[in-house]
């Protein structure tokens, strides 16, 4: 049986100051939830400070981004084996925001993906459509592309323990979410996708949903049967809407 996870992903965002008063707000808010994975992954530079603040509590720890080598000369990356030694679980990989602002294509994805696997850490991989790809029908040509880079490199056993996050681009920080029946139709197509493969793999592959989830749609986002909870941006930055999210993934869990 699957079980939501919803992962907070603070993007550039952050401070010492604010690293201990949302960890603390949350610590406090989550307190006695149950049901529901929860993780934040704070900006690389307090990826210390978060993992001792969430000492001892369910938060796990994640992270935004991790480098394709795992040491030597590369200059301002980050490697699996550090993320893994800090204590982060769920890397993020292949956010459309570094597909765009950084060219990462989806065989350098693959990469991180196969190197995450490697060292024990679980990937967060996120795929989703641009506004004109959905204009123009291919939403699931690209989701399936995107998860194929993976899938054909790597194999359908890659995606045990993994997560991946749908996350339509024009859905992404602009306050206008994905219909549950939407998401639905897309988060069904992903794991029908795998499942072409092995559907042991994709009956228990947790599929996030991201793009404007708040604490007013979380909950009806989350009675669908395959939105296995949520990769969360801008409501992750605030302790009392991040957690009532939280608890809408758990409650849908439990009913
Ligand atoms: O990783 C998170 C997503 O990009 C969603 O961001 P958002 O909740 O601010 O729309």
């Amino acid at each position: 049986m699957r079980h939501p996870l919803v992962m907070g992903n603070w993007k550039l965002n952050g401070s010492k100051h604010m690293t201990e008063e949302l960890i603390a707000g949350l610590r406090k808010e989550l307190s006695g939830v149950e049901g529901c994975g929860v993780a934040i992954a704070p900006p690389a530079l307090y990826l210390g400070q978060a993992k001792h603040a969430i000492s001892g509590s369910h938060i796990a720890l994640g992270a935004q981004n991790v480098d394709v080598n795992l040491s030597g000369a590369f200059t301002g990356e980050t490697s699996a084996d550090m993320l893994k030694d800090i204590g982060a679980k769920y890397i993020i990989i292949g956010h459309s925001e570094r597909r765009t602002y950084h060219k990462e294509s989806d065989e350098f994805i693959a990469k991180k993906f196969a190197v995450l696997k490697a060292a024990g850490l679980v990937p967060v991989l996120c795929i989703g459509e641009t506004d004109a790809e959905n204009e123009a029908g291919k939403t699931e040509e690209v989701c399936a592309r995107q998860i194929d880079a993976v899938l054909e490199t790597q194999g359908a056993e890659a995606f045990q323990g993994a997560v991946i996050a749908y996350e339509p681009v024009w859905a992404i920080g602009t306050g206008k979410s994905a219909t549950p029946a939407q998401a639905q139709a897309v988060h069904k197509f992903i794991r029908d996708h795998i499942a072409k493969k092995d559907a042991a793999v994709a009956a228990q592959v947790i599929i996030q949903y991201g793009g404007s989830v708040n604490d007013k749609n979380a909950a009806e986002l989350f009675t669908q049967p395959d939105i296995d909870g949520a990769l969360v941006g801008g409501a992750s930055l605030k302790a009392d809407a991040f957690a009532v999210i939280v608890k809408a993934a758990a409650a849908a869990k439990n009913a």
